[in-house]
């Protein structure tokens, strides 16, 4: 088993603005492509809370799928006869590439409990190696146990709109909805494993499609924040081969 090395690997960035390796655009273009098609291979489910959205998120979708009509019984019947892929099925269908957890050779896109600088994090905080904190000093809990486990979900639970979720918990189970939601489990690099991800922070924004929240694996601590809330993704820094163990960089200095 290794440990951490005595001297920590930093990653050095010269100014704030520079701490990104793919554009804002890139990253939203990217998280739509994946969360549309997650949400359209389990069409027949989201079909009855779709009925319950507005007109241009539902017609958004007749016109995609045709033949999935709401109101057409027997379509639907066909459509839930159709093969319904894994999640991660479909992440490897749409970006060419799939990611799981498994055991570390040495042991172990963000997600969590997204913490203002202001609001109150202690007790949460307490021996939780999860807690990712932004440049602006916002804090990510990334942690799938104990308190912040309870919070993740109470949160979630609280901003429902009726059947519809605006954040997915389900990366606290081990029946992920959301593939990518694997970012906090990456381990630190060292002087023998270089960082081949890095950590880049993302507002989702406003606008972002009601329907396809349900796949955000984040949710703002506070009901009444304002901000676009805050995510981080992993970025690969290289092409990375089947089967090699990602790394990041925890100690990033910005100056
Ligand atoms: C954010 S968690 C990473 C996820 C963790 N591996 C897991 O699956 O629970 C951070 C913890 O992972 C472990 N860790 C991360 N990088 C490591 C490394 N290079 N060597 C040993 N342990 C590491 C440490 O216990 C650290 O507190």
């Amino acid at each position: 088993m290794e440990t951490f090395p005595i001297f920590r690997t930093l990653r050095h960035v010269p100014e704030e603005s520079k701490d990104k390796v793919i554009s804002d655009e890139d990253v939203l273009e990217t998280l739509l492509k994946v969360f549309q098609a997650l949400f359209l291979n389990e069409f027949s489910k989201q079909s009855a809370i779709l009925t319950m959205l507005p007109e241009p998120v539902k017609s958004k979708y007749q016109d995609l799928l045709p033949m999935q009509h709401p109101r057409d019984n027997l379509l639907e019947t066909k459509h839930e006869q159709q093969n319904i892929f894994k999640p991660e099925e479909i992440l490897y269908k749409t970006l060419g590439f799939s990611i799981t957890r498994a055991t570390s050779s040495l042991i172990s896109a963000g997600r969590g409990t997204v913490y203002q600088k202001y609001e109150p994090v202690f007790f949460q905080s307490i021996g939780n190696p999860f807690i990712f904190r932004c440049v602006d000093g916002v804090l990510i809990d990334g942690n799938d146990k104990g308190i912040s486990k309870v919070v993740y979900r109470s949160c979630s639970g609280r901003d429902r709109l009726g059947p519809l979720k605006m954040s997915d918990s389900t990366w606290l189970t081990s029946e992920l909805h959301n593939p990518l939601a694997v970012g906090q489990y990456v381990n630190n690099c060292s002087n023998y494993r270089a960082a081949n991800v890095c950590y880049q922070e993302f507002d989702m924004p406003t606008i972002f499609p009601i329907e396809l929240k349900q796949y955000i694996p984040n949710i703002a601590y506070n009901y009444n924040e304002q901000r676009p809330l805050r995510c981080v993704v992993l970025v690969a820094l290289r092409d990375i081969n089947q089967g090699e163990e990602l790394f990041s960089n925890y100690y990033t200095i910005i100056s």
